[in-house]
């Protein structure tokens, strides 16, 4: 063991020899407790590890020394070929990767080099940095600074920033929040937060969701077939609930979506949508064609974009008339008119479209399958609906009171994450891990990996929703292990609509019905939500 002396002494001779960087190595306690899955409150600011004193200047606590950060060419990773980069991993049936399968990709990555692996030599695309580690990522989340750089859709970007430049680039804070960073995106989410957040901006919305889901569930119920089955397209059916809901939400109006007319706005704007999450899986996932000239699928990309985009403001000029003859607003959507303008509020719709229904149904698709496989867990969950509503409809607050079905729901988050990962481009040098890796790499926070692994999570292959009602600190996981919906200052802006979406239907369902599932099992695939790969065949039997 050295002396605190010679710990010093040999601290200063590494600082002024390091070529790497400026920063200094760091000192371990010698109780082991740096090492946990739960990160203590003051930690090293290199290493991320156990410190009480910016080290290398109080040293009084620790016995040992930490290693020299590494370099960025020292992360290990998957080496890429000369020309070709590691872009032909994903090439199917030669590469071995699997952007559809990134799941499988990763955690046979992680089972190879570690828990911090580096994805250099993208075509196109800046270096890639995959963290398994739950602590890293807090340290990642905590140390962002106050716009973080969230790595989004370039197609999105090119639509706002380049051809709409005129309207998304008029005003300073007026481009919204996806594909938007920098101060641009920060006044916008002031804005928008302040509203969207706010302590009842969700529950005020309770009864209409609740509206929208009985009129989902009486829809399922018609269009099962003569074996109680729901048809393959169930999924779209979804996806309607899902546009109906948030279209109160966001656009404070019924677009009547199980049953709109041919040609109507409401009919428009469904088709609309539906073409852009047609369209955007293609034109993120595949070869960016669309930047050398438009292609056939890139034109109805962008009208389809324009077509959200004109409909939002109509009916933001609605919301306007509204607050001048009543003098006061009563949604969302007048809220956001009246604190932060038609413009602004007109944007924060559009954002809403784009990455609000998509998830939501998809999320609800895949939790329906996974309580279909499991009539107990079913049963539980019935029993405390109906000891909380009593046969009456529901109100605010009433969920509160479903923990267990509040667990089941982050349950499937936590094994199936509809939003597979997340990430951040990095603003600045960070070390992770060890590493110093460079300002400009995308740092993807795999949240299928981290939900699905022994380390994380006990069991971590089976289906507890107990684990989340156990209130003991030993049996409690890290709390960056799991997180569907982001974290910090860019984490969704729509949480708490998409819980009480989710909640209310999946509530209103188990109260109808018992749902089987009476088929191949499926497996789940990026699409560009992580879904069941395949048709959801329901079998709903009437309570
Ligand atoms: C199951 C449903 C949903 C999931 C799993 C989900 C997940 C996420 C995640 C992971 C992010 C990135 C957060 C981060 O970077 O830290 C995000 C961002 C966002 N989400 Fe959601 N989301 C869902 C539903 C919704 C809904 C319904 C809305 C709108 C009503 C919405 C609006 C947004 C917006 C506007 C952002 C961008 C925030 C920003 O960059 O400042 N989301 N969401």
């Amino acid at each position: 063991m050295r002396s605190r002396v010679s710990v010093v002494k040999w601290s200063i001779k590494n600082i002024s020899s390091r070529a790497i960087s400026t920063t200094p190595p760091c000192y371990q306690a010698s109780d082991g407790l740096e090492i946990g899955n739960k990160l203590p409150s003051r930690s090293c600011p290199v290493h991320g590890q156990r410190s009480r004193s910016t080290h290398a200047i109080d040293t009084s606590l620790f016995d040992t020394v930490c290693p020299p950060v590494k370099s960025w060419e020292e992360v290990p990773g998957p080496k890429p070929l000369p020309f070709l980069g590691n872009t032909w991993r994903f090439t199917p049936y030669i590469g071995g990767y699997s952007v559809e399968h990134i799941d499988k990709t990763c955690m046979s990555l992680r089972a190879q080099y570690g828990n911090c692996v580096k994805m250099a030599g993208l075509l196109g695309r800046p270096d890639m940095l995959f963290v398994f580690d739950a602590s890293e990522v807090e340290r990642v989340f905590r140390g962002e600074d106050s716009s973080p750089h969230r790595p989004s859709m370039p197609s999105l970007n090119y639509y706002k920033h380049t051809l709409r430049k005129d309207f998304f680039g008029a005003e300073e804070d007026c481009a919204g929040v996806i594909a938007v960073h920098g101060d641009s995106w920060a006044a916008f989410r002031t804005k928008v937060s302040r509203v969207a957040l706010s302590a009842g901006a969700a529950a005020q919305y309770t009864v209409p969701v609740s509206e929208v889901a009985d009129a989902f569930v009486q829809r399922v119920r018609e269009i099962r077939n003569e074996k109680f089955e729901t048809p393959d397209d169930f999924l779209n059916e979804i996806h309607k609930w899902s546009l109906e809901s948030l279209g109160l939400i966001a656009l404070d109006t019924r677009l009547a979506c199980f049953d709109a007319n041919e040609g109507s706005e409401s009919q428009r704007l469904i088709d609309a949508v539906n073409t852009f999450f047609l369209c955007v899986g293609e034109l993120e996932l595949r070869a960016p064609w669309w930047r050398l000239y438009p292609t056939a699928m890139f034109k109805r990309y962008v009208a389809a974009l324009d077509t959200i985009l004109s409909v939002t403001l109509s009916h933001v000029e609605k919301a306007l008339e509204e607050i001048r003859s009543r003098g006061s607003s009563k949604s969302l959507l007048q809220d956001l008119v009246t604190a932060a303008g038609p413009r602004v509020a007109a944007v924060a719709a559009l954002d809403m479209f784009l990455v609000g229904i998509d998830t939501t149904s998809n999320a609800v698709a895949s939790i329906l399958y996974q309580l279909s496989l499991r009539p107990e867990v079913q049963e539980r969950i019935h029993e405390e609906v109906s000891k909380v509503l009593q046969g009456r409809p529901m109100k605010p607050g009433d969920v509160n009171q479903m923990p267990y079905l509040k667990a089941c729901v982050k349950e499937v988050f936590r094994m199936y994450p509809v939003v597979i990962g997340n990430g951040r481009q990095l603003t600045k040098d960070t070390v992770i891990s060890g590493y110093n890796i460079p300002k400009g790499t995308q740092v993807i926070f795999q949240h299928y990996v981290m939900g699905n692994c022994e380390d994380n999570f006990s069991d971590a292959s089976q289906f507890r929703p107990e684990r989340w009602l156990q209130r003991s600190p030993t049996q409690r996981h890290h709390p960056f292990a799991s997180l569907p919906f982001g974290f910090g200052k860019r984490m969704c802006l729509g949480r708490r609509f998409a819980e009480l979406e989710i909640h209310t239907i999946i509530c209103k369902m188990v109260q109808a019905f018992k749902m089987e599932y009476h088929h191949e099992s499926m497996d789940y695939h990026v699409h560009p939500m992580y879904t069941p790969n395949g048709p959801i065949r329901l079998k709903l039997i009437e309570r």
